[in-house]
């Protein structure tokens, strides 16, 4: 997770979640090869298949998360603070990174039909609506969405009709490096959010679980901006802006 901008701390923050083992890996006798110890944000992997008396080794992270962690724990402590910086016209991004099967569509996308299943991209739109709703008067917030695809080297609006059409990165001195005529969709709320994410999910040219050689080449970048404009008190609007970057790697 990266929190690029934000007031204080690191700007690149590493958190590592296990996952329970499965239903299957149980049956087949498997165990746990690591200790996760939330407390000192250790993670100590053991070697099944090493020599009687080989130490353990032990990694610290910024965070770790054992396999009963809570969705919302791992939320709290990892994707608020993010959000919160967007709100405040920081950019911010979250990816998961891991092999096929540890949990990464778990712990980003979770289960939305569950409220304590939701991962982390279902509860930053609500997060972000609920804190716009309870701003005060003098703010007006506009939220915005993009969603583009990377395949092949080449750069896909996934919100845009015509998916046929390639778009070119271009950079300019005051706003940095963006992608041209990428659509960018107003919107008012997290259900509205969610519809557009998953209209977008539909125009990937892979399907985000088959796992081939197809979908091991295809990210995706859905980009939510946060403009927040503020009546100070030299009575002028003051203008600023905050980018929520959601990343699902190949
Ligand atoms: N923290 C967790 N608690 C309970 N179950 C989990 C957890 N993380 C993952 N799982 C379960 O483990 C399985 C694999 O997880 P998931 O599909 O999220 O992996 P993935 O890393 O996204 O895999 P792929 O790269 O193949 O898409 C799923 O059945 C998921 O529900």
């Amino acid at each position: 997770m990266s929190d690029i901008g934000g007031p204080g701390g690191d700007n690149v923050k590493v958190i590592v979640r296990c996952r329970p083992l499965s239903d299957m890996e149980i049956q087949q006798g498997h165990q746990m090869a690591v200790e996760v110890d939330e407390v000192n944000m250790r993670v100590t992997a053991n070697n099944p298949a090493g020599e009687v008396g080989e130490p353990p080794k032990s990694y610290t992270f910024d965070a770790t998360f054992g396999p009963n962690s809570k969705q919302v724990d791992l939320y709290n402590r990892s994707a608020r603070p993010i959000v919160e910086n967007v709100l405040e016209g920081y950019n911010g991004t979250i990816f998961a990174y891991g092999q096929t099967g540890t949990g990464k569509t778990y712990t980003m996308a979770g289960d939305r039909s569950v409220p304590e299943k939701r991962g982390i991209i279902p509860n930053s739109f609500a997060h972000i609506f609920d804190q716009i709703s309870k701003s005060g008067d003098d703010k007006t917030f506009l939220v915005r969405v993009s969603y583009l695809e990377i395949y092949n080297e080449e750069i896909r609006d996934l919100l845009a009709k015509d998916q046929s059409h390639h778009l070119e990165i271009k950079e300019r001195p005051d706003v940095g490096v963006y992608v041209k005529d990428l659509s960018s969709v107003t919107v008012g709320g997290a259900d509205e959010m969610d519809k557009i994410m998953t209209l977008g999910n539909k125009n990937r040219s892979v399907g985000a679980t088959n796992m081939n050689a197809e979908s091991s080449r295809s990210h995706a970048i859905f980009t939510v901006t946060v403009e927040c404009s503020q009546l100070g008190i030299d009575r002028q609007q003051h203008l600023r802006q905050g980018k929520l970057h959601l990343v699902d790697l190949a």
